[in-house]
């Protein structure tokens, strides 16, 4: 596993739990020691006892060596990085399985691409739903989806398939693994749901509750598949786990930090002041740039996720911006009808809500 952050930890807790040895690679070297005198993760899940089968190291020689599976779980911007530096280790051949969400900032390459691109020759893949660390870290019943392309041998011996050898790895008391083989559907729900959950944390900081909140869950998931579809994925992915599934979840609730972080600046906290200024991981902040800027080059529209860009990254006014979204010309649903008729000027939203 390399990234002893929650996600990371968490994870080789299911491994371990099941009876795999898990080798943690962390990159200091002092959480390393930390987790394996300690048998916690101070800094990450802290109050959480580790299985005695994880071991911390910060040498990926050591956390590679003789390993039948690697996962990437660091943020996803540092993931071209990570597999440039663990090219000279991995054992030849092993599937990798992203634990990541998110698409690249400079190529808009979906995370399977760039390793891929790094780490020629190895099944790739990724883990992906509505999972949050320190539920799954505590065996609460916990559902995600295992996806890899299939290859032909795969579909002949489906249960010598990366994917299924993954999720039987991981497939544990709680811990439930879906197979799939539409592994860019799979990614595009897990890069876009985190978008679409500042935009819900957006819009409840800012006075506004289950109404709003539910429909921006479900003309996310329309954005979802628009994406998925134009990249080559399946509609039926973005309904599953991997996408309304994770949706759902982290647009429910401030355990999300995507909410989270949306939520703070629809009240009005300045970004630097968010989460009382620690550095913390919002791949729906980075993302909502990549996200927006794959969609218009493949000619999709994803208004949600262009308004949260546009908010985190171009200073446009919340107000201005989510009354732009909400006064958009009226569409069909589904997308496809073509439609096209007279429609009434733009209104302001009442943000901070009218009683
Ligand atoms: N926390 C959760 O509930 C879940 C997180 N994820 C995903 O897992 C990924 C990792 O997130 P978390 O573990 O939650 O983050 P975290 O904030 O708990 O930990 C981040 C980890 O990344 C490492 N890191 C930071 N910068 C790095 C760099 N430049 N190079 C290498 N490592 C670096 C940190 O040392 C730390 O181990 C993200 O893509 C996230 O979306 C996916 C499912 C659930
Ligand atoms: O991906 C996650 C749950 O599936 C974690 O969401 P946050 O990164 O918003 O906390």
């Amino acid at each position: 596993m390399l990234g002893a952050g929650s996600w990371g930890t968490a994870l080789a807790t299911v491994i371990a739990r099941n009876g795999h040895d898990a080798a943690l690679w962390a990159r200091r070297p002092d959480l390393a020691e930390a987790i394996n005198r300690h048998r916690e993760n101070p800094d990450y899940l802290d109050g959480f006892a580790l299985p005695d089968r994880i071991t911390a190291t910060a040498d990926l020689a050591t956390a590679l060596d003789g390993a039948k599976a690697a996962l990437l779980a660091t943020p996803s911007s540092t993931l071209r990085g990570m597999c440039q530096a663990i090219a000279p280790y991995i054992p030849e051949g092993i599937p990798i399985a992203l634990a990541c969400k998110g698409v690249e900032k400079r190529t808009g390459l979906l995370l399977s691409e760039v390793v891929s691109e790094e780490l020629p020759g190895h099944p790739v893949g990724a883990v992906s739903g509505p999972t949050f660390a320190r539920e799954t870290a505590l065996d609460h019943p916990t559902a995600a989806t295992v996806a890899f392309p299939f290859s032909y041998a795969d579909r002949l011996d489906p249960g010598r398939s990366p994917a299924a050898r993954m999720a039987l790895t991981l497939s544990g008391s709680g811990f439930r693994p879906y197979v799939s083989d539409d592994l860019v559907g799979v990614e595009v729900g897990g890069a876009v749901k985190n978008v679409i959950a500042i935009a819900c944390g957006i819009m409840s900081g800012a006075g506004f509750a289950e109404n709003t909140r539910a429909a921006l869950i479900t003309r996310g998931i329309d954005e979802m598949k628009l994406l998925a579809t134009a990249l080559g994925g399946r509609r039926e992915t973005v309904t599953g786990l991997s996408g309304a599934g994770d949706l759902t979840l982290t647009c429910s609730s401030t355990t999300s930090r995507n909410m989270s972080l949306g939520h703070q600046l629809g009240q009005g906290i300045p970004r630097p002041n968010c989460f009382d200024g620690r550095p913390t991981v919002v791949e729906g902040e980075v993302n909502a740039i990549s996200v927006t800027d794959l969609a218009r080059r493949v000619g999709v529209p994803m208004p949600i996720c262009e308004t949260v860009n546009a908010v985190l990254h171009q200073g446009a006014d919340i107000r201005q911006a989510f009354s732009a979204l909400w006064a958009r010309p009226i569409e069909a649903e589904p997308f496809a009808l073509d439609l096209s008729f007279d429609h009434p000027a733009p209104q302001t939203l009442q943000i901070g809500g009218s009683s």
